[in-house]
C-alpha cells in the first residue's frame, strides 16, 4: 500500500466543495424548461461567475442554491460552515436592484436580516457598522438611500448581505446598472474583500470583461435549457489590478471566454 503524502483530513478540506449541482434540471410551472442538466461544483473559496445569453438559467441557478427554488429532478447541495451561522443565513444574496428600504437609514437596511433572525439591537448595530467599514461606507450610515449614489446602494446592498458572515456569496448581475467607472471601482473592492473574507462566490453576469476581470473560473452556459458549454479557469498573477485588466492574457482569456459564448447566441437564434 502506498502511503498518502497529505492526510485525508488536509485532502478533504482543501478539495471542500461549497457547492455541488448534479443532473439539475428546472422546469417552471407554465412548462418553460430553463435549465438542464447541468452539472456545476464549486470548491470553498472559489471565485466562479456564470455567464450566458439572456434567459439561459443563471439566475435560475442561483436561486436553486439559495433554495428559493427547488430542481424538477437531480441533486444541489450546499456545504455549511460548522462555527456560529444564523439560521438560514449561510447564503448571502445580493441582486441587480439594491432595493433597500427608502424610509430608513443605512445602517437600519444592513442590520435587516440580523433583525429578521432575532439577533439584539446593539450587537445588529455594531455588525452592520462593521459591514458598512468593509465596503467602504462607515462614514453613510445615518444617511438615507436616497442621498445616496448608484454605487454606494450597491455598496450598502453588498454590506446587507455580507452582515450575517454568509459563507456563500450568491451575486445576480449586481453591477449591471452601473457607470463603467463605478463599475471597474467595484469590482476592484469586491476582489479585495474576496481576497480578505475568503467567501465562496458565483457571480452571474453578461459582461465577458467583467467574468474573466474577476473570476478564477469562468462557466459558460448554452442558450436554454441552460447547460455547460465551457468551463475556463482564468490563470493570472494575484492581486489583479489594472495592470491585468490592460494586459495581453487578460484580452487572451476575453477572446477565449467570447469564442466560448459565441455558439450559445446563435443556438439562441435558432430557438
Ligand atoms: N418563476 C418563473 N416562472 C416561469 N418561468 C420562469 C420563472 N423564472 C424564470 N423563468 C424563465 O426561465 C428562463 C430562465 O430564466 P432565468 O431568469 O434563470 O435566466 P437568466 O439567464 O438569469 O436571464 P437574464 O440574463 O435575462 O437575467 C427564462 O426563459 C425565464 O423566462
Amino acid at each position: 500500500m502506498t502511503e498518502s503524502k497529505t492526510s485525508p483530513a488536509v485532502e478533504s478540506s482543501l478539495t471542500a466543495l461549497a457547492v455541488s449541482l448534479r443532473g439539475v434540471t428546472k422546469t417552471y410551472d407554465n412548462g418553460v424548461m430553463a435549465l438542464g442538466p447541468f452539472d456545476l461544483a464549486v470548491r470553498n473559496g472559489e471565485f466562479v461567475s456564470l455567464l450566458g445569453p439572456s434567459g439561459c438559467g443563471k439566475s435560475t441557478v442561483l436561486r436553486l442554491i439559495a433554495e428559493l427554488s427547488a430542481p424538477s429532478s437531480g441533486t444541489v447541495r450546499v456545504a455549511r460552515h460548522e462555527g456560529e451561522v444564523l439560521p438560514g443565513h449561510g447564503i448571502g444574496f445580493v441582486f441587480q436592484e439594491p432595493t433597500l428600504m427608502p424610509w430608513t437609514n443605512v445602517r437600519e437596511n444592513v442590520r435587516l436580516p440580523l433583525k429578521l433572525a432575532g439577533v439584539p439591537k446593539a450587537e445588529g448595530r455594531a455588525r452592520a457598522d462593521a459591514a458598512l467599514a468593509s465596503v467602504g461606507l462607515a462614514d453613510f450610515a445615518d444617511s438615507f438611500p436616497r442621498e445616496l449614489s448608484g454605487g454606494m446602494k450597491m455598496r450598502v446592498s453588498l454590506a446587507r448581505a455580507l452582515v450575517t458572515d454568509p459563507d456563500i456569496l450568491l451575486m445576480d448581475e449586481p453591477f449591471a446598472a452601473l457607470d463603467e467607472i463605478t463599475r471597474f471601482r467595484l469590482n476592484n473592492d469586491l476582489l479585495a474583500l474576496w481576497r480578505s473574507l475568503r467567501k465562496t462566490v458565483i457571480f452571474v453576469t453578461h459582461s465577458v470583461f467583467e467574468s474573466v476581470y474577476l473570476s478564477q473560473r469562468v462557466v459558460v452556459m448554452t442558450a436554454r435549457p441552460g447547460r455547460i458549454q465551457a468551463d475556463i479557469r482564468i490563470e493570472t498573477v494575484e492581486p489583479r489590478g489594472e495592470e491585468f485588466r490592460t494586459s495581453a492574457a487578460y484580452s487572451d482569456y476575453c477572446r477565449r471566454v467570447s469564442a466560448a459564448l459565441a455558439p450559445s447566441y446563435s443556438e439562441q437564434s435558432t430557438l
